[in-house]
């Protein structure tokens, strides 16, 4: 089931990399299938008008004009933005449209009551690979919700890259952590890399060049083969060689403490967001 008009609050960086992946795909897709209207709701003109003339998006000044028609209705504001927003479309909200929030932290059923009891409600954790195609979103819905409403949620995530359906909403959490907030933590590996390798005498373009590369490389190469990452990684370290220096000198470092805390921090600042901005809607 696809949407036909889709309307996003909030034209930022989130809402960005979804309406540019779901771009690409139209061009990319071998149907002649009408594609889905596009209405952006942003308060910064020059946003506006950016997403316009690059997406061929309609714009929005007000939220509540642009959730008119929409059978989809995207949440891309920040997490302490959302509850103002709901209350300000939901009086002009249907039964039918339905809601996607992609903020961090904030549960369905809090989200429910800032829309008035509006039901049809999904959670979704997308990241911005999403802008390429190569998206990761976690999907979480109330199991009120009908097997057409989950489908158009899904369709639209779909179409930016990978699915997953999950079954507990408090593992949105963990989801966060890992794939929401995963790029960044990818990006400052590169940072790392890149910056080392010009410490050891490499030029700027060569290091960029050949980290991008290594990592675009890997990450293909884990998953096309039928190995693990550990497996895989056992074929690169040559006993005795220069790669068994390098793991060594990072597991003494203690690399995986080092994601252990990072995924354990998001996690928390995940909970503590639910926790802070739901107030006491959630109790
Ligand atoms: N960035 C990411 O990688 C990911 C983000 N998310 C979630 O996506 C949401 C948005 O994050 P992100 O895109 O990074 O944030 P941004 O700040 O980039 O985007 C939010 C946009 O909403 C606009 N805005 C502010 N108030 C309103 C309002 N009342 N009505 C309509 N639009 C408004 C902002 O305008 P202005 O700047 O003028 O305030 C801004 O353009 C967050 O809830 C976040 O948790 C989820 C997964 C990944
Ligand atoms: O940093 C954040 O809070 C958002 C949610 C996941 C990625 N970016």
């Amino acid at each position: 089931m696809q949407a036909t008009r889709i309307a996003f609050i909030g034209g930022g960086n989130m809402a960005t990399a979804i309406i540019e992946g779901v771009r690409r795909n139209q061009a990319g897709a071998a149907t002649h299938a009408e594609p889905p209207v596009v209405v952006v709701a942003d308060p910064t003109a020059a946003r506006r008008e950016a997403l316009a003339s690059l997406y061929a998006v309609e714009t929005a000044e007000d939220n509540r004009s642009a959730i008119i028609g929409a059978d989809v209705i995207v949440l891309a504001v920040k997490p302490n933005q959302i509850q103002s927003v709901c209350a300000e479309i939901q009086p002009v909200l249907q039964a039918n449209q339905l809601v996607v929030s992609v903020a961090a932290g904030i549960g369905g059923t809090v989200l429910q009551r800032w829309l008035g009891g509006h039901v049809a409600v999904v959670r979704a954790m997308p990241n911005t690979p999403a802008m390429v195609g190569c998206g990761a979103t976690g999907l979480y819905a109330d199991p009120a919700l009908t097997p057409t409403q989950r489908s158009l949620a899904e369709s639209l995530l779909r179409s930016v890259g990978l699915v997953v359906w999950i079954d507990s909403e408090a593992d949105m959490d963990a989801v966060t952590a890992l794939s929401g907030s995963g790029p960044a933590y990818v990006f400052l590996v590169m940072e790392a890399i890149e910056s080392a390798a010009r410490t050891l005498g490499l030029s700027a373009e060569t290091a960029r060049l050949l980290t991008l590369e290594t990592v675009y490389g890997a990450a293909r190469l884990a998953m096309s083969a039928d190995e693990s990452p550990a497996q895989l990684r056992a074929r690169v370290t040559s006993p005795n060689g220069t790669t068994e220096r390098g793991i060594a000198a990072l597991e003494t470092a203690d690399l995986r403490g080092a994601f252990l805390k990072a995924l354990t921090a998001a996690h928390a600042r995940s909970q503590e967001l639910g926790r802070d901005l739901a107030g006491e809607a959630s109790r």
